[in-house]
């Protein structure tokens, strides 16, 4: 079993009959999707989910895992989610697979916050992984020129040539920061531009990450955060 199979299967392990669940999206939270399918097949586990991308919701839907919507839920039990990097201080960085503003909303309506990913995600300081942010279309030029200003390089994502569009109809900027040491303090400065809709920040969400390595160790860490 690979580390992010195995960091997917111990969150799962988490879920309980009758909780409301928030599903991830990317690489790390399909496994865990993979396992929530089986075991809705396998044990008749009952759970209501909801997805954080258009992708997971397909894959959700295809193995018979029950789905509602927020017009349905309030309140999630437990997410488990993956992310791009995480540090000591359970702060991340997310939004590689372009989902970040879906699975923000969704981390805010969660009880239990659970990360999963393998070790190489595991940093002492976040910032190597470029940053994404999420804006919108319109005059995105003039929100990347002040995303500049507060000493990043951004990159506009792109797919095929074309810019990448996330399930919002939004654009992304790959914001290369190099090292983030406050990443509140990051966060509410890249959310009062103009533009911007949501950046990869996620700070003091995160209750348990599990990370697995390789030859199969897993370690948990824990911080308290009232959600
Ligand atoms: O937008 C995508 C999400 O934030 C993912 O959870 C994150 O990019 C990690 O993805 P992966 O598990 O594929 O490395």
């Amino acid at each position: 079993m690979n580390a992010k199979q195995l960091a997917a299967e111990a969150a799962v392990a988490l879920i309980k009959d009758g909780m409301k669940v928030g599903l991830g999206t990317g690489s790390t939270a399909y496994f865990a999707i993979q396992k929530i399918g089986q075991r809705v097949k396998d044990e008749g586990l009952k759970v209501t989910c909801i997805a954080t991308s258009v992708q997971s919701e397909e894959l959700a839907t295809s193995l018979n895992i029950p789905m509602a919507g927020f017009e349905e839920l309030s309140y999630l039990d437990i997410t488990i989610d993956g992310a791009d990097e995480a540090d000591h201080s359970l702060q991340l960085i997310k939004g590689g697979g372009g989902a970040l503003l879906r699975e923000k909303i969704i981390a805010y309506m969660t009880g239990h916050y659970v990360i999963i990913a393998d070790d190489s995600k595991y940093v002492e300081t976040l910032g190597k992984f470029f940053l994404p942010v999420e804006v919108i279309p319109f005059g995105w030029q003039r929100t990347f020129d002040h995303l500049s200003r507060l000493g990043c390089t951004p990159h506009l994502r792109e797919k095929q040539g074309a810019a990448y569009i996330t399930d919002n109809g939004n654009y992304i900027l790959d914001c290369d920061f190099k090292k983030i040491t406050d990443p509140g303090q990051l966060q509410t400065e890249l959310n009062l531009i103009p533009g911007v809709v949501e950046c990869g920040l996620f700070v003091d969400r995160a209750q348990t990450l599990i990370i697995a390595a390789a030859d199969g160790q897993l370690t948990t860490y824990h911080k308290e955060v009232k959600n």
